[in-house]
């Protein structure tokens, strides 16, 4: 155990096989992250599997359910850092039921375009998440040849 604290979020797309556009989603709380952007997804429950952690909060907060892709391979093994006490783990996904919609913890959905990287990182993402965002739109720019891998 290493106390962090394990977040998991979902880098939904439109198609695993061909992702042109990435689900963004705007938070509405609590207060000082309210209105920045980021992947949908929550903490891990204790003795949860990550990817069982993504698959329900993805079910939750936008009414999914998902196939899940690779993961976006982070610089360390927790995932990427957050903050001091939180790390994140991310996975491609991409739904398999349902139309996205901002259930829970969310005002505003988003699709963007993964080809216009300023625009997607124009946005205001919660700050820690700009790695992540610049590190997917990389991995993305070369799966625009190659599918990403799938489960
Ligand atoms: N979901 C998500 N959380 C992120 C991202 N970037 C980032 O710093 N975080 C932080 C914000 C929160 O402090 C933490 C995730 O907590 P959360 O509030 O989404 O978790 P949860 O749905 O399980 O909520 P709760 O049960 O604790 O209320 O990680 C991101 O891109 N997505």
């Amino acid at each position: 155990m290493t106390g962090l604290i394990q977040v998991v979020g979902g880098a939904v797309v439109d198609s695993l096989e061909r992702p042109e556009t990435l689900l963004v989603a705007r938070r509405s709380a609590p207060e000082h992250l309210a209105g920045l952007w980021e992947f949908p997804g929550g903490k891990v429950e204790p003795e949860e599997e990550p990817e069982t952690a993504l698959r329900r909060e993805l079910a939750e907060e936008l009414g999914i359910d998902v196939r899940l892709g690779s993961e976006l391979a982070a610089e360390t093994t927790g995932g990427w850092p957050l903050n001091e006490r939180a790390t994140m783990r991310v996975w491609f996904a991409e739904a398999t039921r349902g139309e996205p919609l901002p259930l829970e913890d969310h005002d505003e959905l988003r699709w963007v375009d993964l080809r216009d990287r300023e625009a997607v990182l124009g946005l205001p993402w919660i700050p820690a998440d700009y790695p992540i965002v610049s590190a997917l739109l990389d991995s993305v720019a070369g799966t625009l040849r190659e599918p990403l891998r799938l489960e």
